[in-house]
Parts: structure tokens; C-alpha cells; sequence
């Protein structure tokens, strides 16, 4: 490894001092005899400057690089409040390891030229903020688990059987025979909590939506959380304080990177438990009484979810969804039959459904019963039975989308922006 330092660590108090710096050249102009190349590492930029009376040679090489070329660059470090970070490199010396003629994307490039080049689209310091800050929010959430007493279990993604509706499955062939890409781990973890009480896994869900929406990708990234003796207020309770714990830490580490992408961070400050709850009934009166056309027992999509996250101005929970809207293993309400135990949580501003939770069918005859409603074979799920047949218990979990977190927390006008490189039905390359 080169005995850098990186650009973001060039400061004015380090006036006089020599440096190394090894990045891309993110903007570059001449004016008469000098050179002025803005260097980006991973760090952030820094300004250098190449003059011709300090080194003919490193002047002469600086013309010639183009934008994006990657370079290794010497020099002495002086203040000036006129640089873009109030420092600059005095530069007497240059190396270009590779120079770029021409870098494809620029300042004018669509939204699906960028996804159709997302290779280099990664090259972007904007792009490189939204993924420091994806990789901060779960950094946060694994402090907040190990803290809170979750264990981390590695669940199959090659699986047998649907968990969220058999419409949304991808099929593979599995030597003699067919597997599907999971859809979530819900299944296995309820199966782990027998031994560890309170599980959690960080897995890619499959989901072969056809749904071209702002907030739908057919592979995204899915923290999932179960825990045995807990109710559906108890796991509310935990999704309140977990994402409350990940937007507050975000703030406070990657404050600057989220600021680059919305300047009013109203809602985020505003996340610290408790949360609204309001029932799918509550939800459902104040639709219609903003005029929306909707009935009680139909399931509430982006466009109505839209509507009402005007209500509030923090993540807030809807809860008491109807039976027939929900999956088949949720329980279902003992104070009224057409219910379930299930609870979404949707972020403000628009952006709905982060978190999809619910309490657990425990009782072995009643999920036979909900399989069969749901016109699904209960030979499917005989392992998943057989865990309410031998000591089953109340338990409780979640889901939570992570792309669809990032985008709420930053403001993206798309979900594809919170994934490296996003996958939908129109896009599998690169
Ligand atoms: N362990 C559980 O209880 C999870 C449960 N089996 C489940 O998968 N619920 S969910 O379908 O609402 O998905 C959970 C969350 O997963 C996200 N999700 C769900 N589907 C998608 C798609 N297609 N794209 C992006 N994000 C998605 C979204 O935030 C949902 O709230
Ligand atoms: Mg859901």
C-alpha cells in the first residue's frame, strides 16, 4: 500500500507540510500557466495545483490528464479559503497510472444511462455517500442487536416453498428437481428461535415483482429479526427502538453525507420511539375522509400509503390489517376474526412501507387452516407445521427493507439508487 494520506485529511493546519495523495481526477481547468485538478479519493476531494515555474514536467503531465484518469500526486500543503475544502496541494509531482481520454458520463446522463453504465456510475462521490451511508445505517443496526441481545443466524436462500405469495417466487432447477430464491428467512428463523429466543439475519430477498414502482426491486437487501414470547406490540416496540437507534447513529456519523442529499432532516430527528400507531381502520377513515376511494378490507398500496404519510412527520405504524390482505401465517386478531396480528411500519414524506411485521399463527390446527384458505398445500410446509407441534410458543418478527430505509432517509426519487447495482424487471446488467 502507497504511503498516502487521504484528500479529506489535508488541512489548512498542515500548511508547509509534504503529502502524497492517490485518487481520480474529479475536475480539472487551466488557467494561463497553472492547473487546477480537484483529486477525489474515498475520503472526499482536495484541490491541487500544478504550476509551470514550480515543475515544468509535472505541469506538462497534468495538462494531458483527462477526468476519472487515476493518478498519484506530491506536494506541499497551503491554506487558501479560495479551495473547495480551504486547502490545497502545492503540486511538483504527478504519476498517472492509467489516463482517460474520455469518461462516458456526464454531467447531462439519463437516469437509465447511469443504471445501463452503474460500473462507473460508482465513481460518483454522490453514488460513494449513499452507500457509505447504507453501510452506517447497518453497522448501526448490528450495534444495536448485539447490545439488545439478537444472535445472527445465516438462513438458506434456496428454499422449498413461498412465504409471501407464490405470484412473486423466482424458480431454478435443483438437479432433479425445482428450488426457489428466498423471499425472506421468516420461516427459518422461526425455527431458530427454539434454541436462541431472538434471532436475526441480514439476507438478499427474491421477489419476481412485475410492479415497475419507485420502491420495488427484485432482489433487495432484508433484515429480518423473530423472538419467541412476544407479542405484536413487544416486536412493534423493537422495530421503534432498532430504527430509531439506526437513524439516530446515521445522523451522527454520516451527518454530511445526508445533508448532501436533503437539507431538512425534520423527520429524521423526529425518530425516536415511540412512534404513531394508528389501526388499518383509523388508516382507512382518514383516506376517505381526504376524499381517497377506497373500501374497508382493500389493501392500502404506494399511492394511498403516499396520502397518508402526509399525517405525519416521523416513521409511524398501521396495525389490524384485514385477514384476507395479509399472509397466511399471521394470527389472527382474537378480538375480531376479520383481523390479523400485523403491523407495517411507513416512513413520512411519502415513501410508505419500510417494515412489514407480525405475531405468529403458534396454534398447530389454525395454520393448517390458514395454508388451506389460502389455497396452498400444507404437504408444502410440513417442517414449518412440525414447529407448532413441538413446544411451540407466541413469537413475533419483522422485515425490514434496507434500500427502502436508505431512500427514505436520504430523499432518493428511486429505490435503485439505495443498491449497488439494482436489480428490477428491466434490469440484470451489469
Ligand atoms: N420476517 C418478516 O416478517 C418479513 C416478512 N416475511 C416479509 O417479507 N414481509 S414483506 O413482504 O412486507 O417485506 C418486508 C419488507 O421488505 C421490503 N420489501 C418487500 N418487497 C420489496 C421489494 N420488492 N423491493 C424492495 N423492498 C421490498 C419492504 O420494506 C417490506 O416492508
Ligand atoms: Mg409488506
Amino acid at each position: 500500500m502507497i504511503d498516502k494520506i487521504y484528500c479529506a485529511d489535508v488541512r489548512p493546519e498542515m500548511e508547509g507540510r509534504r503529502v502524497k495523495l492517490a485518487g481520480w481526477v474529479y475536475r480539472k481547468r487551466e488557467v494561463g500557466k497553472k492547473v487546477f485538478i480537484v483529486l477525489r479519493d474515498s475520503s472526499g476531494i482536495v484541490q491541487t495545483i500544478f504550476k509551470k515555474e514550480l515543475s515544468e514536467e509535472a505541469y506538462a503531465e497534468a495538462k494531458k490528464v483527462g477526468i476519472e484518469s487515476s493518478v498519484i500526486i506530491e506536494g506541499v500543503v497551503k491554506a487558501d479559503p479560495r479551495a473547495p475544502t480551504g486547502v490545497e496541494v502545492q503540486a511538483d509531482k504527478i504519476q498517472v497510472i492509467q489516463n482517460v481520454e474520455f469518461f462516458p458520463i456526464t454531467k447531462d446522463a439519463s437516469d437509465e444511462f447511469l443504471l445501463d453504465v452503474r460500473h462507473l456510475h460508482l465513481h460518483s462521490p454522490k453514488v460513494a455517500g449513499i452507500m457509505k451511508v447504507k453501510a452506517t445505517m447497518m453497522q448501526a443496526a448490528r450495534e444495536w442487536l448485539l447490545q439488545d441481545g439478537w444472535y445472527e443466524v445465516f438462513p438458506p436462500i434456496l428454499v422449498t416453498g413461498a412465504v409471501e405469495g407464490g405470484a412473486t417466487l423466482f424458480k431454478l432447477k435443483y438437479f432433479d428437481r425445482y428450488a426457489y430464491l428466498s423471499q425472506s428467512a421468516q420461516l427459518y428463523l422461526e425455527a431458530a428461535i427454539f434454541g436462541l429466543e431472538k434471532v436475526w439475519s441480514f439476507t438478499p430477498s427474491f421477489r419476481a415483482e412485475k410492479s415497475r414502482t419507485r420502491r420495488h426491486l427484485t432482489e433487495f437487501w432484508h433484515l429480518e429479526l423473530e423472538a419467541a414470547w412476544m407479542d405484536l406490540w413487544d416486536i412493534m416496540k423493537v422495530e421503534e427502538e432498532l430504527v430509531s437507534y439506526m437513524v439516530q447513529r446515521t445522523l451522527e456519523l454520516r451527518r454530511s453525507d445526508i445533508e448532501t442529499l436533503r437539507k431538512d432532516l425534520t423527520t429524521l430527528k423526529n425518530t425516536v420511539p415511540p412512534f404513531p400507531r394508528i389501526s388499518y381502520d383509523e388508516a382507512i377513515d382518514i383516506l376517505q375522509s381526504k376524499g381517497v376511494q377506497i373500501e374497508w378490507g382493500e389493501d392500502m398500496g404506494a399511492d394511498e400509503e403516499r396520502i397518508l404519510t402526509q399525517e405525519f412527520e416521523s416513521p409511524f405504524f398501521v396495525y389490524g390489517y384485514p385477514k384476507h390482505a395479509k399472509a397466511f401465517y399471521m394470527k389472527e386478531d382474537p378480538e375480531d376474526p376479520r383481523k390479523v396480528l400485523a403491523a407495517d411500519m411507513l416512513a413520512p414524506e411519502g415513501y410508505g412501507e419500510v417494515i412489514g411485521g407480525s405475531q405468529r399463527e403458534d396454534d398447530y390446527d389454525k395454520l393448517v387452516q390458514r395454508i388451506l384458505d389460502e389455497g396452498m398445500d400444507p404437504k408444502d410446509y410440513e417442517w414449518y407445521l412440525d414447529l407448532r407441534k413441538y413446544g411451540s410458543v407466541p413469537h413475533s418478527g419483522f422485515g425490514l427493507g434496507l434500500e427502502r430505509l436508505v431512500a427514505w432517509v436520504l430523499k432518493l426519487d428511486h429505490v435503485r439508487w439505495a443498491t449497488l447495482f439494482p436489480r428490477t424487471p428491466s434490469r440484470l446488467y451489469p
